[in-house]
């Protein structure tokens, strides 16, 4: 059973215009939605749908928190979230003309006895797997997601970018950069696919058993002690990529939870990744037929 940890949480709101950006004049959009989002409640989210038993915990304050507390009730999803004074963040990705834009909040100031307060919910549901995903919000460090790493005995998975994810000092079964995020950790050129394994394959050696890429329209790169191992995206219709990474990320676990080898996993990833890009925003898609496109994702070895 996974938990996932999301302790910057955030309702996504996804805005869609027909015309390109352009500054002081009023920008009308024709389409809008809202989403419960946040790395691990993404994860969350995309886990339920493929039936895999999973908990999501995190910090949830204000009207926006009710949102996603109820959002997730409505999908189905299991939760034990943490209450916090304040207002959990809203993110927007604005699409005008084809071009994508993601203005992200800090998020509200919490004190460390969150991190206790989290550890001991994470413990509750004693899981084999706990996922740690997303930013941190004001008043907590790396600390924060190494301590909830090494307060169990279970695998622990991180998605998490900047300082946060060069600064982390556990043991970890998994990160899962993105392209920017590789290179910013590593300071390895990552403009060609075998740089970003090489890159995530140097990587490992700073604690972490494997190291899943997303590398946007190129695919990604798995490297772990089974080899490397590089899957081509599926040329398919994009509408915007917020949550592409949280569902690639849920396919590999699923599959990984169903017993399956590395590769699959892989395959799976990028299949629900590509069901998510096709859709606005980080709503949950039909993920009942996932194994036919699975079957359709190139895997080679690097
Ligand atoms: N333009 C695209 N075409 C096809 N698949 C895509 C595209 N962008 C993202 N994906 C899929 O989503 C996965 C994660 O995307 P990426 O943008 O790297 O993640 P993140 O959201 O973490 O930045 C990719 O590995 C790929 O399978
Ligand atoms: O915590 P961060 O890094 O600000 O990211 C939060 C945002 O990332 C998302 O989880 C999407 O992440 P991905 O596009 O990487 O899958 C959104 O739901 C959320 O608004």
């Amino acid at each position: 059973m996974i938990v996932t940890v999301t302790y910057n949480p955030a309702v996504d709101q996804t805005i869609q215009f027909d015309e390109q950006m352009a500054p002081e004049r009023v920008m009308r959009a024709n389409k809008a939605q809202f989403d419960a989002g946040g790395k691990g409640i993404n994860a969350a989210q995309f886990l339920t749908a493929m039936d895999r038993p999973c908990v999501a915990t995190g910090l949830l304050g204000g009207f926006t928190g009710s949102f996603i507390r109820e959002t997730l009730q409505d999908d189905g999803v299991e939760t034990a979230f943490i209450d916090v004074d304040g207002t959990t963040r809203l993110n927007t990705t604005a699409i005008a003309a084809a071009e994508e834009y993601k203005l992200n909040q800090a998020g509200p100031t919490v004190g460390e006895s969150v991190v206790d307060a989290l550890l001991e919910q994470v413990r509750a549901q004693s899981p084999d797997r706990v996922l740690i995903g997303g930013s941190l919000p004001p008043g907590l460090s790396p600390d924060a997601i190494d301590r909830i790493a090494a307060g169990g005995d279970w695998e622990t998975i991180v998605d998490t970018g900047g300082d946060v994810l060069r600064e982390l000092d556990a043991q970890y079964g998994l990160c899962k950069p993105n392209r920017a995020e590789l290179g910013d950790a590593t300071g390895a050129d990552v403009s060609t696919v075998e740089g970003c394994a090489d890159a995530a394959d140097a990587f490992r050696d700073r604690g972490f058993d494997r190291v899943l890429a997303s590398l946007g329209a190129d695919g990604a790169v798995l490297v772990g002690d089974t080899g490397r191992l590089y899957a081509e995206a599926l040329d398919i219709d994009v509408v915007d990529t917020v949550g592409a990474g949280d569902a690639l990320l849920s396919g590999v676990l699923s599959a990984w939870e169903a017993g399956a080898d590395d590769e699959t996993a892989l395959r799976t990833g990028v299949a629900v990744s590509s069901q998510v890009v096709q859709r606005a925003g980080t709503a949950v898609p039909d993920l009942n037929d996932i194994g036919s496109l699975r079957d359709g994702v190139t895997v080679r070895r690097l």
